[in-house]
């Protein structure tokens, strides 16, 4: 049997962590350890693969932009492009790993496994959940059945899809869960197992970022609650925003001020999405006036990726109905 070759490719995170004492599980350096050193810490790894490392980044995820996203995306698919290349692991830490994840499986052009890992303990702690985590992530990356399921992402021994899963708990190891459907599958004392085939599609071919699109279109979040009278939507237009995304109550619905605000922002051009605060479920067409003032709903999309996909679709047009489109299919 020939051993696959992965690409490891590492931006920092909680599993490279490195903290004073080995108890300490908040308080650390995120990013502090290399790539390297993270590998030789799993020996295990180099017997099921053939693993090569870089550092792309070493920074906490709370600190993850778009311009390390996209150089990440340019990587991933000058990597796989290679016969030579089976698949990729890219270790990032948990807080905006979703975010990462969802805008690789818009732009991964490929069928080969991206395996998105990190971890909730940092690496100097005496429980660290990264070396397994990364482990198991290898494990799948090399697994035919994980070809052609889009990005996923494989923490304590659960596999989730890009376009589901989310970072649901601030300090637990069982933290990324897919509200809608459920995770994919898991890694069973290193046995993988699917359960489900991820049904989401990338990206077309023919939509990829060409080499000059450096800078994603200005997209806000804006999150509801009672009260809330749409001050901030005004400000985000008055920053020149393109598009917003508001987090609704339930069914992304939108306090009667807020409305108004957004119609207006949507009359002037500005692409407006529904999203909810909710945790689960698909945020659908509700009230007649949202379709009236061509506000869209972001379907299955938290609000954090409604935003990625609203960027990538207004960098092809500011036309209502076909972003609708994007929702309806992304
Ligand atoms: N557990 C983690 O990885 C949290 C860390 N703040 C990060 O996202 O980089």
């Amino acid at each position: 049997m020939n051993v696959k070759k992965i690409y490891v490719l590492a931006t920092g995170g909680t599993i490279a962590g490195s903290a004073e004492s080995d108890t300490a599980t908040t308080g650390y350096q995120a990013g502090a350890i290399g790539i390297e050193t993270l590998l030789a810490a799993v020996p295990e790894i180099r017997k099921i693969a053939e693993v090569s490392g870089e550092q792309i980044a070493a920074i906490d995820s709370k600190d993850m932009t778009q311009a390390v996203q996209l150089k990440l995306a340019r990587r991933c698919n000058e990597l796989l492009a290679f016969e030579g290349v089976d698949g990729i692991v890219i270790t990032h830490g948990t807080d905006t790993m979703e975010e990462t994840a969802y805008l690789l499986s818009l732009l991964a052009c490929t069928d080969k496994p991206i395996v998105l890992t990190g971890a909730m303990r940092p690496a100097t702690a005496i429980s660290a959940d990264g070396p397994l985590n990364l482990l198991d992530a290898v494990r799948v990356a090399v697994s035919d059945e994980a070809r052609d399921q889009g990005v996923l992402v494989v923490t304590n021994n659960q596999i989730d899809g890009a376009h589901d899963v989310t970072k649901s708990h601030t300090t637990s190891v069982q933290t990324f869960q897919s509200p809608n459907g459920g995770s994919l599958g898991s890694v069973d004392d290193g046995v993988v197992r699917f359960t489900r085939r991820s049904s989401y599609t990338h990206l077309a071919a023919s939509l990829q970022l060409s080499e000059n699109v450096q800078v994603l279109p200005d997209v806000r979040i804006l999150y509801g609650y009672a009260g809330d009278d749409g001050l901030l939507v005004e400000a985000a237009v008055a920053a020149g925003a393109e598009g917003l995304i508001y987090a609704g109550m339930g069914n992304g619905s939108l306090p009667e001020k807020v409305e108004a605000k957004l119609a207006a922002a949507a009359a002037k051009g500005i692409v407006v999405v529904r999203s909810t605060r909710g945790y689960a479920g698909n945020v659908t067409t509700a009230e007649a006036s949202y379709d009236a003032a061509h506000i869209l709903y972001s379907q299955g999309l938290n609000p954090q990726k409604a935003r990625i996909l609203l960027q990538l679709a207004l960098l092809q047009t500011k036309e209502p109905a076909a972003i609708q489109a994007w929702f309806d299919k992304y």
